[in-house]
């Protein structure tokens, strides 16, 4: 009755190795004992299995990163894979685009229950208060960053779900190596923000090395985008002095005009997530990596901003948040996530200012003008 492969065992191997949810199909293989109906349901499997895309939940998802990257994974896995949650009361649009469920990270029975019902196989961990809200409300930080990250590591280990929680630049501080900073060296950063991610990589380490859970993590820089507006951080001056370009022509930025930080453009960013969550295993050396794109100032941007918006001004009035971007890295070493999983990037400054201003200038409504592209 078996024809292709030559035992149950070979079968049952074969079949695991491409599921998202290997611990249902073994129980079900396992506990099958008729051998007779075999041939009938490894055809039904391997039709269904090859078909079949992982259930994907993404937390937080109504934040600067989520919303797009809902869009791009539902491209890939389908619309349905894909369960966007948050607290917040989402948008008719978001409503429209696929499942939304609501989703308090710190309700561990009711993400349960979505894992269970949802059938979930890989969770992407986006909850997060950022670098400078979270020095501004440092309990409910320790709360959303670290008792959330709790929920997700016990969930991912109780139902064998692919986990990825990012992390960042900030996870480092001034005693680390800033230009460049590699992946392994000295992190003792100074915000609950970037405590709460150094202990997210610890503790995905750890639970990757305790109970073999597929933990896969990337620190981001700061990452610009047109579309949500970014969720109070120590880099946001960099989709902000966009918007201000087009608008009022103004722009007071909070940093001084030398500080130095990595950034990138968010189509690169959830490029990123999508390749690195489909890298086999036996190919990641690290649970974490650090991804880098460009590395500028404010007076950098603005100058390129300037080639399109002339008439931009630009005042510097640096306030708390210039202590954070002090201690940060200056440049990412990613030479590691580049050999191991081919991480690249496609775009630099220019690139990036381009298509800030392409977005944008649509949104608002202003056609560029042929001559050298200037309002
Ligand atoms: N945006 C960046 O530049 C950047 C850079 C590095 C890393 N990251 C990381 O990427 C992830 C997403 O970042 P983002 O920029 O989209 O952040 P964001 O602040 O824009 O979004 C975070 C989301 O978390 C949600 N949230 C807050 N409390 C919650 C709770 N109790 N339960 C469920 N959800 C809750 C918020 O409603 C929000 O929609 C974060 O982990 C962040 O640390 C972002
Ligand atoms: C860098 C990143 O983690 C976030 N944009 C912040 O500034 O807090």
């Amino acid at each position: 009755m078996i024809t292709k492969y030559q035992s149950f065992q070979q079968l049952f191997k074969r079949l695991a190795t491409f599921h998202p949810g290997r611990r249902l199909l073994s129980a079900r293989y396992q506990s099958s004992i008729n051998v007779e109906n075999l041939h009938a349901e490894q055809v039904h499997m391997e039709q269904h299995d090859l078909a079949e895309k992982p259930r994907i939940l993404v937390t937080g998802s109504l934040g600067q990163l989520g919303t797009g990257l809902a869009r791009v994974l539902r491209e890939k896995y389908g619309t349905e894979n894909l369960i966007m949650t948050d607290i917040i009361r989402p948008p008719k649009e978001v409503i429209e685009s696929g499942p939304y469920r609501y989703a308090d990270i710190l309700d561990f029975k009711n993400l349960q229950e979505l894992v269970v019902n949802c059938r979930i196989d890989w969770l992407i961990h986006f909850s997060a208060l950022l670098s400078a809200i979270g020095e501004a409300n440092i309990p409910l930080a320790m709360r959303v960053n670290i008792e959330g990250l709790h929920n997700v590591l016990e969930l991912s280990r109780q139902y064998d779900l692919k986990l990825f929680v990012p992390s960042t630049i900030g996870a480092f501080g001034k005693t680390s190596p800033r230009n460049p900073t590699p992946d392994l060296t000295i992190q003792r950063p100074r915000t609950i923000y970037g405590v709460s991610k150094v202990h997210a990589e610890l503790m995905g380490e750890y639970y990757h090395h305790r109970f073999g859970l597929d933990f896969r993590s990337l620190r981001f820089p700061g990452i610009i985008s047109a579309d949500t507006p970014p969720g109070g951080g120590t880099t946001d001056y960099a989709c902000q002095v966009f918007w201000d370009a087009l608008t009022t022509g103004r722009h007071e930025c909070y940093l001084r005009p030398d500080t130095r930080l990595p950034m990138m453009y968010i189509d690169d960013c959830l490029r990123s997530v999508v390749e690195f969550m489909e890298v086999p295993d036996e190919q990641l050396k690290l649970r974490t990596y650090n991804i880098h794109a460009m590395s500028f100032t404010p007076e950098e941007i603005v100058e390129e901003v300037r080639k399109y918006v002339p008439h931009l001004e630009v005042k510097y009035k640096p306030d708390s948040r210039q202590e954070i971007a002090d201690s940060w890295p200056m440049v990412f070493d990613d030479a590691n996530a580049r050999r191991d999983w081919n991480w690249n990037h496609e775009y630099d400054l220019s690139g990036l200012v381009k298509v800030m201003i392409e977005h944008l200038a649509k949104r608002f409504d202003k056609p560029l003008s042929m001559k050298q592209h200037h309002y």
